[in-house]
């Protein structure tokens, strides 16, 4: 009997042992080894090496040498490819829009990387606002402390945390941040069902009394077309001076150009960013803040995350082969999978 092949597009480290027992019987795994789009597309159809596929597991890292999944990819599909499982709560490479014309229904990561992503932004809340990332450049470049702006900073204690999207990662992040404890507000296209009554919600209505609030402004939202720039110059004027603004969501969803006007004249006291509009590349301005605490990406990058992040998306073809369909549908696919 032949199986239905599910084709592994990317890096899959941590979970091979679950790959063989999740798909023993069920599915033939092959490993994606193009080197370029072309090559891709060729072993796809009939007679190539990927022939058969009904369900694509992807990673980032597949984009160095097939690219992102753009419309073009997405149509040049074959008709047996029905679901792609990512790997990453994040899916801005796949052109969800193309998927739907073409019934293809894309599963995420949400919830594995929900530790991994909220301490990240609980680490760069914490050392943008005690200076600490500073610190460390003054004493590894041999000046102990004088780097340090002379102005002592305050406690996290008592200060409001203000979360743009509150899904998993920043509920997450909210209850952490209430150990401090830190007063928690929140602004989400709807308020959250089950929310505790210790994470206040404003509404769009309440928009501007909610960027008032903040010390800190912690960025969740995902990117889509209508969320890029979402953090614009308008937004960032509204917070009061001195307030910090963190982003472990994706560069894109805040106007960069404004960010570094708001560092440039001290409006914004600092940030902590782990992403960028245009990775691996950092524009260069960012570097000149000593405010600005930076890191590469690194939001998911525990072994225990990336883990659970691979069984996940696996788990979700799995699925999709034994009963029609994963339980990551992304919103916007949610219409189409109940049809299926
Ligand atoms: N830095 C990293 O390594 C890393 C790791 C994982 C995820 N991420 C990013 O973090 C984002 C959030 O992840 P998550 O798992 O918490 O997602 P999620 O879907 O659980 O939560 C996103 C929240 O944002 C809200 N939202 C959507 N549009 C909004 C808007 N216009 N205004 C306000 N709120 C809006 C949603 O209602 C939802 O509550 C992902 O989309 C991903 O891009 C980054």
């Amino acid at each position: 009997m032949t199986l239905p092949r599910v084709l592994i597009c990317g890096d899959l480290v941590w979970a091979h042992e679950e790959s063989k027992q999740l798909f023993h019987g069920l599915a033939d795994v092959v490993r994606m080894d193009s080197l370029d789009r072309a090559d891709f597309f060729a072993n796809l159809n009939q007679g190539g090496k990927y022939e058969g596929t009904v369900a694509i597991y992807r990673n980032n890292t597949s984009a160095e040498h097939v690219g992102v999944f753009d419309r073009a990819l997405i149509e040049a599909l074959p008709p047996g490819v029905r679901w792609i499982g990512h790997n990453g709560a994040g899916y801005d490479q796949i052109d969800v829009d193309a998927c739907k014309k073409k019934g293809i229904i894309v599963s995420n990561t949400p919830v594995a990387v929900d530790d991994a992503t909220a301490t990240t932004a609980l680490y760069l809340m914490i050392s943008a606002f005690r200076h600490f990332s500073q610190g460390e450049r003054s004493l590894r470049g041999g000046r102990w402390k004088s780097d340090i702006s002379s102005s002592l900073t305050h406690d996290l204690t008592g200060k409001t945390l203000a979360i743009l999207g509150l899904g998993g990662i920043g509920f997450r992040l909210a209850e952490l941040a209430r150990a401090f404890p830190m007063r928690i507000v929140y602004h989400s296209r709807k308020k959250v069902e089950g929310a505790p009554d210790w994470c206040e919600y404003f509404g769009q209505e309440r928009l501007d009394e909610f960027l008032g609030l903040a010390d800190v402004l912690s960025v969740h939202a995902p990117l889509r077309p209508d969320t890029e720039g979402l953090v614009s110059e308008e937004m960032i004027r509204k917070l009061k001076k001195g307030a910090i603004l963190v982003n472990t969501a994706r560069g894109k969803v805040i106007d960069e150009a404004a960010l570094i006007r708001a560092l440039e004249v001290g409006h914004l006291g600092a940030v902590g960013l782990d992403v960028y509009p245009n990775e691996p590349s950092v524009n260069p301005r960012l570097l000149d803040f000593p405010n600005a605490t930076l890191l590469p990406h690194m939001g998911t990058e525990t072994r225990d995350s990336q883990k659970k992040m691979e069984v996940r998306a696996l788990t979700n073809i799995r699925d999709f082969l034994i009963k029609g369909k994963g339980i990551d549908i992304v919103p916007e696919l949610r219409d189409l999978a109940t049809k299926l």
